[in-house]
């Protein structure tokens, strides 16, 4: 059942391409204001599961809620609370950085200011740099900046930080630490135990298309007796994530 302290549902979401389960009935929750990390190997199903959540790929079975909406029937009202970051944004690149924020900022009533959005993700200096001619992690930081435009009350980041080199790591991180002081609910892709560790109220492991665990970072290595929580993720899956880039 919905309440109203949850900001994104699954329920038994299962998504299958070409008779292979990507995602098995999925069930998670994200409380408001809560920030939720979605661990798991490469091919796990982090993707799949997100875009599900997100309204942008139809489940086969189950249903997902954004704020007690149905993200693909009432898609022009979630786009409206929710900002969405994807591992691969298709943009348009001849447009500069700032035509492209100015571009989505027309599409909300109240959005953030273009200096604020482009300090968020340190890109000052590249307002007039076509998107096409911007390095992958600057593209990169260019996405979340327009998934942040909205001033959504919740945001799916999917590898936040994959590509970015450590100075706009650590931007990027109190950038979310910002959204969280906000009040802003995050579901957080992420492939790096340090990222988790310090901004995740919760994690959920995913493991070939099924949570095999979810809990506090500090509860889930406890749970298992780990060390670390890079331990409790070998634990529980057997795998090792890789290094981010
Ligand atoms: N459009 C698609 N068509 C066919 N198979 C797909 C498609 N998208 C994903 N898959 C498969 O579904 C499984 C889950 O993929 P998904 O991208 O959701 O995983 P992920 O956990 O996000 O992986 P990564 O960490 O590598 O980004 C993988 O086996 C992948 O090959």
């Amino acid at each position: 059942m919905t309440t109203t302290d949850t900001a994104l549902l699954a329920e038994g979401l299962t998504k299958s391409y070409r008779g292979t389960p990507a995602i098995v009935e999925l069930n998670l929750r994200v409380g408001v204001g809560e920030t939720l990390g979605l661990l798991g190997a490469n091919g796990a199903g982090k993707t799949t599961a997100v875009e599900m959540i997100a309204g942008l790929r139809a489940p086969d079975h189950g249903r997902a809620e954004v704020f007690g909406l149905d993200p693909r029937r009432d898609r022009a009202q979630v786009r409206q609370i929710l900002g969405v970051q994807l591992q691969h944004a298709y943009l348009h690149g001849a447009l500069t950085v700032g035509e492209l924020i100015d571009l989505y900022r027309s599409f909300y009533p109240d959005p953030r200011g273009s200096a604020e959005l482009l300090e968020l993700v340190g890109l000052a200096d590249q307002r007039r740099i076509r998107f096409e001619k911007l390095s992958g992690g600057q593209q990169q930081r260019v996405s979340i900046a327009l998934a942040l435009a909205g001033r959504p009350r919740a945001v799916i980041l999917d590898e936040l930080t994959t590509g970015l080199d450590p100075r706009a790591r650590r931007r990027m991180w109190e950038t979310i630490e910002q959204l969280r002081d906000e009040g802003v609910t995050v579901l957080l892709v992420s492939h790096t135990m340090e990222e988790v560790e310090r901004l995740c109220d919760r994690v959920a492991v995913l493991d070939a298309g099924r949570i095999i665990a979810t809990g506090t970072p500090s509860g889930l290595v406890e749970r298992v007796g780990a060390d670390s929580l890079d331990d409790a993720f070998v634990a529980l899956t057997g795998t090792e994530l890789e290094a981010p880039e």
